[in-house]
């Protein structure tokens, strides 16, 4: 990775330490030394394109590292150089290694929850045309060597694929240990129980460390005092959270654009990383609390307001179609389950029905666009039915639309702990 400023006099050592301050290092002796604001911007930018690569990478949807977030976390960031001959370039990166300490709540594996507080992996990245050739395992050991930690102490932080295979490779670590949150750790994990060491060794530790070498190392944090179990609770907050609300919204706020053709890989599922979520394309959704409003707000479903306004039984062919089924069977063609049904094998339920629910909810989403744009206020519904909306299908999806309402508000009532409104 290349930059329009001299990286080989900014970056004199094949690895760099970077913490909070970014600052730059000392130069050799001899170069030319700009002011010192212009080469901590030189810093900011290398640690912003370093982000973005990395964040493109592993198809995130944005980055999770860059200047900005390293000010305001404790974390520490290894930089490696090119610094193979390049006469007439200004050097090169090659990749990045991001560690910090991190509270976090893990599963044993009997399944008991443990407040730890390890040396977490947290990103990492190697330039695509030079991944494969050892640099990502010389910065990991660089890391590991100055971090003084073992592999398997460490917790990393939804890891990719390439990441777990690396790991297996260089150390052994495949044997996971579930956890419910993103982070995995691997078997040998609580082998030294991470207490954490008296403060005197880690102030001695870390001392002795600064005096045989000046660039910084990852922070270390006490303990707060243990909890009662009941108190812990089973989750951890990871560096990636902010990425959650874009990555997954919960179902059925999480269901992609409909595909012509279905995705080549499907991600891919581990069993043993507990339920981290999977990597995979991002895909754009609308954000549930504006979902939610859009439900509260949105005009009833033109049909029914129809039929309110004519017949209060209904339309004949509208009593006809729901009297001539069995009871039940509205409501069962209303059912939508991810893993098919009794009912999915009729052609008028099941994918339909999603349909058409998706359909009506994509017109309510418009219409309350309108709604909005027209008056500000939601209190005109009936103004404001876009075309589409007017002419549904030949078939009455209305209690339909109406029970995908239902359900999908109790869904998202269940997955909540307080209810949105
Ligand atoms: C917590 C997190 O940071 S998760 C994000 C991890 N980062 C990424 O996934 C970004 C894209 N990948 C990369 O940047 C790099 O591949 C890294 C950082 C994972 C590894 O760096 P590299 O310099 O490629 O590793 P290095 O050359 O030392 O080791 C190679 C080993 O890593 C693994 N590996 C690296 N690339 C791949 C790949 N494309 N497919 C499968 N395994 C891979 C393999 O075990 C490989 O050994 P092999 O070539 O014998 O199969």
């Amino acid at each position: 990775m290349e930059f329009p400023f001299d990286v080989d006099a900014l970056l004199p050592e094949r690895i760099t330490v970077l913490d909070q301050h970014l600052r730059p290092p000392a130069r050799r002796p001899g170069t030319t030394t700009p002011a010192r604001v212009d080469l901590q911007q030189q810093i900011m930018t290398i640690v912003d394109e370093l982000g973005k690569a990395s964040a493109k990478a592993q198809n995130l949807p944005a980055p999770i590292t860059s200047a900005s977030r390293m000010q305001s976390n404790r974390h520490v960031i290894y930089v490696l150089k090119d610094t193979s001959a390049r006469p007439a370039g200004k050097g090169a990166i090659i990749g990045f290694l991001k560690v910090g300490y991190k509270k976090l709540f893990v599963l044993d594996d009997r399944e008991a929850h443990n407040e730890v507080e390890p040396l977490c992996i947290l990103d990492f990245y190697i330039h695509e045309s030079v991944q494969r050739h050892g640099h990502g395992r010389e910065l990991f050991q660089h890391m590991l060597q100055k971090e003084r930690v073992e592999p398997h102490q460490l917790a990393i932080d939804r890891p990719s694929q390439k990441l777990l295979k690396f790991l297996n490779k260089h150390y052994n670590l495949e044997t996971t240990v579930p956890q419910v949150n993103n982070f995995v750790i691997f078997e040998g994990f609580f082998a030294h129980q991470h207490r954490p060491p008296a403060p005197s060794l880690r102030a001695t530790r870390h001392s002795r460390a600064a005096a045989t070498d000046p660039t910084p190392a990852a922070p270390a944090r006490k303990l707060p005092p243990k909890r009662a179990e009941g108190d812990i609770k089973p989750y951890s907050s990871s560096d990636r959270e902010f990425l959650k609300v874009a990555v997954e919204p919960p179902w059925p706020l999480n269901r992609a654009p409909r595909r012509a053709t279905p995705p080549a890989h499907p991600p891919p599922r581990s069993s043993s990383l507990g339920n981290s979520p999977e990597r995979g394309p991002l895909r754009p959704f609308v954000p549930e609390q504006e979902l939610l409003r859009s439900l509260r707000l949105c005009p009833p479903h033109p049909t029914a307001r129809l039929l309110l306004a004519t017949d209060p039984g209904g339309s004949p062919a509208q009593r006809r179609r729901t009297r001539g089924t069995p009871p039940g069977l509205v409501a069962q063609s209303c059912c939508y389950s991810r893993h098919g049904g009794p009912n999915s094998s009729s052609p008028n339920t099941g994918k339909q029905e999603l349909k058409y629910a998706e359909q009506e909810t994509e017109i309510r989403s418009a219409s309350e666009e309108q709604v909005l744009s027209q008056d500000g206020s939601g209190e005109e519904p009936t103004h404001t039915v876009p075309q589409q909306a007017q002419a549904p299908p030949s078939q009455s999806w209305t209690v339909g639309g109406d029970m995908f309402n239902a359900r999908f508000i109790r869904n998202l009532q269940e997955r909540r702990s307080t209810r949105p409104w």
